[in-house]
């Protein structure tokens, strides 16, 4: 099978350069070693009609990157305006923060067509594509009405919300409807796909049992595929960073103090005024703290020209300012706030250096960073991950210490419980999460999906709309597809 999977943003980073979102961090080195063809977004744009769609071609390990300049006109409708700014905020279950127009949704729309034709030319008679992510919800039906009866497969990395909030994005009905032109719909979690479902069955008057859904477009299959890491690979960087110098300095300068650590986004999703605030309340409570703790709080700048995301960056900024300078002394900073990335071999050694690892989303569709945490660090001395219960990890790792985001007084209490865990229990937790993760790791989940995406698409192919049966779970036994296909898949 030829391979090609689709997703906005694209990474050809090497291990020593910081990765933009768990997306393309967990794609790269899949899609690397694959062969597949991965496409996306350059970045740029371009003005006026393309002859050639593609900037450039690369080689990719076994495959290729090719990334394209999207249209000068629609760019920021597109990925600013109706991804970012209708359907993230939806998604994330924050439909306060939908701002959004007609002509943002048009320009989606546009970029969904312009990569549908881009894609044509890798077409070949053994191709599956596979399409990432909320950028891309009606790329399918543009292929499908482009004559494309190729298998073609969705992964949403983002969680989906309760049918009533999906039910506050502009055109929201068009956007599930062309769904459906997708063999294979994948979520993080059961509850993402159970929310879809209660969707699809509630506003399209579809039949959903176990899973499946039939439309005009023949048979979806509906299905849960959490994503991983590679926890091997964390751990061998964690043991070998010791002696970058960003570790090291760190270390040193910790004076024997303890470290929680958080490494986002700038990005409301991700809970960092609680947490702030949380941090701060256990100070104000707990003042014997002061000295024997501090935070590092890695924030990566994100989708800076979007209203809500300059605001946050700006109360982020003063919270912290206002935290240091009530708790600070002269030789002592509470909170070291550091907007800039870094490498994933630098993050596992610091990641590492930290008794605590802080990951407390109001939502998040996965959690990359809480599941790296716990790889990273030393199985003889654990540290403790303190996990937002609306994570989508916290399905998995439900032995970290889990939080409501919501309710700072709890965290910190929590945060306090994490710096006084004896040994004995921080290994017993460590080491359950540990076996969740050996147990599903990203190449897991890329094969998986690829394998499901071929088995659902030759049931499609098999059954004719008309002759479909009323029953969809007579003809598609879910649970005996699932056994042939693996413990993970559900
Ligand atoms: O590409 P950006 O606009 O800079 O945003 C970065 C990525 O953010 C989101 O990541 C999601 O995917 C992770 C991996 O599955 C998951 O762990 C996390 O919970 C999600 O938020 C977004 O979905 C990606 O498309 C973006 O590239
Ligand atoms: O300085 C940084 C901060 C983050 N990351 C990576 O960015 C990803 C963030 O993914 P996550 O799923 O936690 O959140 P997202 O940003 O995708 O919402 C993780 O793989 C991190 O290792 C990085 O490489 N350098």
């Amino acid at each position: 099978m030829n391979l090609v999977v689709v997703s906005n943003r694209v990474s050809r980073a090497s291990a020593n350069e910081p990765m933009t979102g768990g997306l393309a961090a967990a794609l790269l080195p899949v899609v690397e070693k694959s062969g597949a063809i991965w496409v996306g977004s350059s970045g740029r744009v371009r003005d006026g009609a393309q002859k050639e769609p593609f900037a450039e071609i690369e080689a990719l390990g076994a495959g290729a990157l090719a990334m394209l300049d999207l249209p000068a006109a629609h760019y920021g409708g597109y990925y600013e305006g109706f991804a970012n700014s209708a359907l993230w905020p939806a998604l994330h279950s924050r439909t306060d923060l939908i701002c959004t127009s007609h002509d943002d949704y048009q320009s989606y729309r546009e970029v969904n067509s312009f990569f549908a034709r881009a894609l044509l030319r890798f077409r070949k008679p053994d191709t599956a594509f596979w399409i990432q992510d909320y950028h891309f919800l009606a790329l399918g039906a543009e292929l499908r009405a482009l004559g494309v009866t190729h298998p073609l497969g969705f992964f949403l990395h983002t969680p989906w919300p309760a049918r009533d909030i999906f039910g506050g994005v502009p055109h929201h009905r068009e956007l599930v409807e062309a769904m459906l032109a997708y063999d294979l719909i994948g979520f993080q979690t059961e509850g993402d796909r159970d929310n879809f479902l209660s969707y699809v069955d509630g506003d399209l008057g579809l039949d959903t049992t176990g899973g499946v859904v039939m439309s005009r477009y023949g048979v979806s299959r509906c299905a849960v595929f959490p994503i991983g890491i590679d926890p091997a690979k964390f751990a061998a960087h964690a043991a070998k960073a010791a002696s970058h110098p960003d570790v090291s300095r760190l270390r040193r300068s910790l004076n024997g103090e303890k470290l929680a650590i958080g490494v986002d986004r700038v990005d409301y999703s991700k809970g960092l005024v609680n947490r702030l605030d949380a941090f701060d309340r256990m100070l104000t409570r707990q003042p014997q703290l002061k000295r024997s703790v501090s935070l590092l709080q890695i924030a990566t700048l994100s989708r800076g020209t979007i209203e809500a995301y300059g605001d946050l960056q700006n109360q982020l900024a003063k919270l912290v300012s206002d935290i240091n300078g009530r708790h600070g002394e002269v030789d002592w900073t509470p909170i070291r706030y550091l907007n800039k990335g870094f490498s994933q071999t630098v993050l596992a050694g610091l990641y590492r250096t930290a008794q605590v690892g802080l990951v407390t989303p109001l939502h998040d569709g996965m959690n990359l960073v809480a599941k790296e945490y716990v790889a990273a660090q030393n199985p003889v001395d654990p540290g403790v991950l303190v996990l937002s219960k609306y994570a989508g990890a916290a399905n998995e790792l439900d032995t970290a210490l889990l939080v409501n985001p919501h309710d700072v007084d709890g965290m910190a209490r929590t945060i306090a419980t994490a710096l006084s865990m004896p040994l004995l229990e921080r290994r017993m937790r460590w080491e359950a999460m540990m076996a969740k993760l050996r147990a599903g790791t990203i190449q897991d989940w890329f094969a998986d999906f690829v394998e499901a995406l071929q088995q659902a698409h030759v049931v499609n192919d098999k059954t004719p709309v008309e002759t479909l049966p009323v029953e969809p779970a007579v003809l598609w036994p879910v649970q005996s597809l699932g056994a042939g296909v693996g413990s993970r898949f559900h």
